[in-house]
């Protein structure tokens, strides 16, 4: 149940923060957040709901366009965090300095990547990869040089991929933090608490699946055996299984050439960033994340994470698998490791 908690809390708080009367001060901490791939699908209303937020005090967004714009659009909402949208090249909103990568990254706590492009109907993840994998190198590149220090969450897909070559983009600038590193598997977790909660007629707030493996079709696996007073027969329980692994193709295929899934993945984004911030000023978070991981013989895994100030505190025990998950997972793992290999020889070779 905690993740679902936080989540509400934390959409609670950020509904109640653009009141014309005043701005929120629950945070105590100063936090920079930068977003970079601010301009997109989901870079825009994923800016827009850190802006909202009350962890967040200092806000800059990063593009290769658009992110001038973006910036003084949101400039004007009444809520305490300063923003700054900047392109690679010495343009910025408001001007100032040499803009870019550097100064969106100086001084980051956390840095949310979603840059990069989407899928169209009938491509897989790993059909971005060509183009991905370079934008996310580049990127942590510039993390690693300006926020060592920073947690990096990764959106961009394919995650499976994504999360090992920012690790090693790290490793070899002698950067690495495993703590620090996560791919956002976030919206998986909302799909399956919405689609179990409307098959059990509860409030989704009142749901929380875990979600383990990786994030592509097959390798996202929901471990539904453990929803409290879920009932499923053998072929709901196939269904909705399925429908979770493959929630993002249904998204490609009703907007129809136009993209993927950005408003729920912006809020999942935005949930998983608002959580780390909780974690930094001392709040003991877990959620789901995809992270380097010794549970299984993939070496990244997602799973339940208990976050801290540092980022990662501890990896909890994966459990015991139902034999329908077993088969699932065993089905999986070739598949995840041969994700992960790719990714990390794309860098190394
Ligand atoms: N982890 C997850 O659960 C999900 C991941 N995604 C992934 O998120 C990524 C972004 O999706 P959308 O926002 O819909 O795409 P989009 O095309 O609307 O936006 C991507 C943005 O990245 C920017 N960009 C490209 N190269 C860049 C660079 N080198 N530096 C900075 N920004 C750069 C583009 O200018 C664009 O504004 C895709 O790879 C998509 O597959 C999408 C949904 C869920
Ligand atoms: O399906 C996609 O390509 C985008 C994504 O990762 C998701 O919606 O889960």
């Amino acid at each position: 149940m905690i993740m679902n908690r936080l989540a509400t809390k934390a959409i609670s708080a950020v509904a109640r923060t653009p009141s014309s009367r005043g701005f929120s001060t629950t945070s105590a901490v100063d936090a920079k957040v930068a977003v970079l791939g601010a301009a997109g699908g989901i870079g825009q209303p994923l800016s827009l709901l850190c802006k909202l937020s009350p962890e967040v005090t200092e806000l800059s967004c990063y593009d290769i366009v658009g992110t001038p714009g973006v910036a003084a659009d949101l400039s004007h909402i009444p809520t305490k965090s300063s923003i700054t949208g900047s392109l690679p090249s010495p343009v910025s909103w408001p001007p100032r300095g040499n803009g870019g990568l550097a100064e969106t990254l100086t001084g980051a706590d956390v840095v949310v990547i979603p840059a990069g492009v989407p899928r169209k109907p009938g491509m897989t993840r790993d059909d971005l990869f060509n183009t991905n994998a370079g934008i996310v190198k580049t990127l942590v590149e510039g993390c690693a040089e300006y926020c060592p220090d920073a947690m990096i969450a990764i959106i961009s897909n394919p995650v499976n991929s994504t999360v090992p070559i920012a690790a090693e983009v790290l490793k070899k600038a002698g950067k690495y933090n495993p703590n620090k590193v996560f791919g956002v598997t976030t919206l998986d977790v909302c799909r399956a608490n919405t689609f179990v909660a409307n098959h059990m007629g509860v409030d989704p707030k009142d749901v929380d699946v875990t979600v383990v493996g990786g994030h592509a079709g097959i390798t996202i696996l929901p471990l539904f055996s453990r929803v409290n007073g879920a009932k499923f027969t053998d072929e709901e329980l196939e269904k909705i299984t399925v429908r979770t692994q493959f929630g993002g193709d249904e998204v490609v295929a009703a907007k129809a050439g136009a993209g993927s899934a950005t408003l729920s993945m912006a809020y999942a984004g935005y949930i998983f960033t608002e959580n780390l911030l909780k974690a930094i000023r001392g709040e003991d978070i877990v959620q789901c994340a995809f992270v380097e991981s010794n549970l299984t013989d993939a070496p990244y895994f997602a799973s339940p994470v208990k976050f801290g100030k540092d980022g990662v505190k501890e990896i909890l025990p994966l459990g015991e698998l139902s034999a329908y998950e077993k088969k699932w997972f065993d089905k999986m793992m070739p598949e995840l490791k041969n994700q992960i290999k790719k990714g990390v020889d794309f860098v190394n070779n």
